[in-house]
């Protein structure tokens, strides 16, 4: 909380936290700051000294009665430091004298913060739309931000819904291409010879049906990033004509005789394994270097089940035109799926929820109906039921090991064969 009562230095001082992370709660004096602590939990509050009606120091005793161990930093103008061992008698955390060096002010701030204070650390992130509190999401965006302005092509891969989109803006909002435009075009929903006039372009009288010229999406994306989504479906011929692009960064359309240069990021993404196509000689091993200068792998939500309260609250709070909540119960259920559907899943689950709910309440049985099938809905299954399942995968491995020798099998398992025989039998396995 920053109390001050000259309001534009409040607004400038508030964003530059803001810039760092910080979430900043804003009060015009001390009594202002005392009625908004009674609702709002704030970790530290950062006052100015010199102030009508209620000076920091006076607010300071109120805070140290009421919320005792509350950091406090006090900003003072030059020469107006009160005695030092008064001022920590009185408990005030630091001093910081204006103008305020920021860097002064970050490190008073961190020093007084408790380690997980509730309002920062937890705060979930939104790099460019690509909305994320996991670790393994953060260490992902912390890749996106050091390769972003860098040309290099990046290969996105991840399952079906989760993100590869949305990471391409974010890529490109955070590249020097973020002026120009960008472009996405799927290769898999396209026939062949439609994909090719898609990106390459035709001129006029090119083919049956090519009545005008027209510019295709690598020329359209000039200056900007284009997105190729599932590139694993692009046919071989087309392939080709895609290294030529990358390799001489000029483009040429169909039934045309000028190569045009273009100056064009190119991010491509798959669901599916591409190191993998190539090896099977569905991809060409010579483009998919060139496309894979850095790989970036999304996890599935699965992976990432810390995601998934901050993405269900933020679709509610996109779809949803009155405010709502999900119950205790209801987010239990979200935390227990599998999601094979990824994020993209989430969001229609949410849409589904926020339709049927009339109410403020969204309830364990609108999620549990938006969900398909009873069977595919446990992505955590009990103790006793994840004991029972290790202890037969173990068995069946152990007597593989022995080649169905069991006598040999309960002697590596450490059991005497009755036990081990009784084993067997409880798991059915003959
Ligand atoms: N981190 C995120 N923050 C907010 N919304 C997200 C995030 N990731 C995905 N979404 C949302 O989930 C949906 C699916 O995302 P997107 O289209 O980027 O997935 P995809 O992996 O490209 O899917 P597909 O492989 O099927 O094309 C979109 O509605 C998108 O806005």
């Amino acid at each position: 909380m920053l109390v001050d009562d000259d309001p534009a230095l409040s607004e400038l001082l508030a964003m530059r936290l803001e810039s760092h992370g910080f979430r900043v709660t804003l009060a015009s004096s001390g009594h202002a700051a005392l009625r908004q602590l009674a609702n709002t939990a704030i970790d530290l509050v950062l006052t100015d000294l010199r102030m009508d009606n209620m000076d920091g120091l006076a607010l300071n005793q109120k805070l140290q009665a009421s919320y005792a161990g509350l950091p406090v930093i006090m900003m003072t103008a030059h020469g107006s430091i009160p005695d030092a061992v008064d001022a920590i008698q009185q408990g005030i955390t630091a001093f910081i004298t204006k103008p305020i060096d920021s860097d002064e002010l970050l490190a008073a701030i961190n020093k007084a913060l408790p380690e997980q204070s509730t309002s920062h650390a937890s705060e979930p992130d939104n790099f460019h739309g690509l909305y994320h509190q996991s670790a393994s999401m953060r260490q992902l965006v912390q890749q996106i931000k050091a390769i972003a302005p860098s040309q290099a092509n990046i290969l996105i891969q991840g399952e079906s819904g989760t993100g590869k989109e949305v990471t391409a803006r974010a890529i490109h909002r955070a590249s020097s291409h973020a002026q120009g435009p960008f472009i996405a075009i799927n290769c898999g929903a396209l026939p062949a010879h439609l994909l090719e006039s898609e990106l390459f372009g035709h001129k006029k009288g090119a083919f049956t049906g090519a009545i005008a010229d027209k510019q295709g999406l690598i020329q359209s994306a000039d200056q900007g990033t284009l997105l190729l989504d599932e590139i694993g479906d692009m046919p071989l011929d087309l392939q080709v004509k895609l290294l030529r692009v990358l390799q001489e960064k000029t483009v040429r359309p169909i039934g045309g005789h000028q190569e045009q240069t273009v100056n064009v990021r190119i991010l491509s993404a798959s669901h599916k394994n591409i190191a993998q196509a190539v090896s099977e000689g569905k991809f060409r091993e010579d483009l998919y270097y060139r496309l894979n200068v850095v790989q970036l792998s999304l996890p599935s939500l699965k992976e990432r089940v810390e995601d998934i309260p901050l993405l269900a609250n933020l679709f509610l709070s996109q779809l949803s035109k009155t405010p709502k909540r999900l119950s205790p119960d209801a987010m239990t259920a979200l935390l227990s799926y599998a999601w094979p559907g990824n994020i993209r899943q989430l969001h229609n689950v949410i849409e589904y929820c926020v339709a049927m709910t009339p109410g403020s309440h969204i309830s364990e049985d609108s999620v549990l109906n938006a969900l398909p099938a009873q069977d595919d809905r446990q992505a955590f299954i009990g103790l006793n039921d994840a004991k029972r399942q290790f202890e037969r995968d173990y068995i069946l491995k152990v007597l593989a090991l022995c080649q169905n020798n069991v006598p040999q099998a309960a002697k590596l398992a450490q059991r005497n064969r009755s036990d081990f025989y009784k084993l067997m039998k409880k798991h059915d396995i003959q």
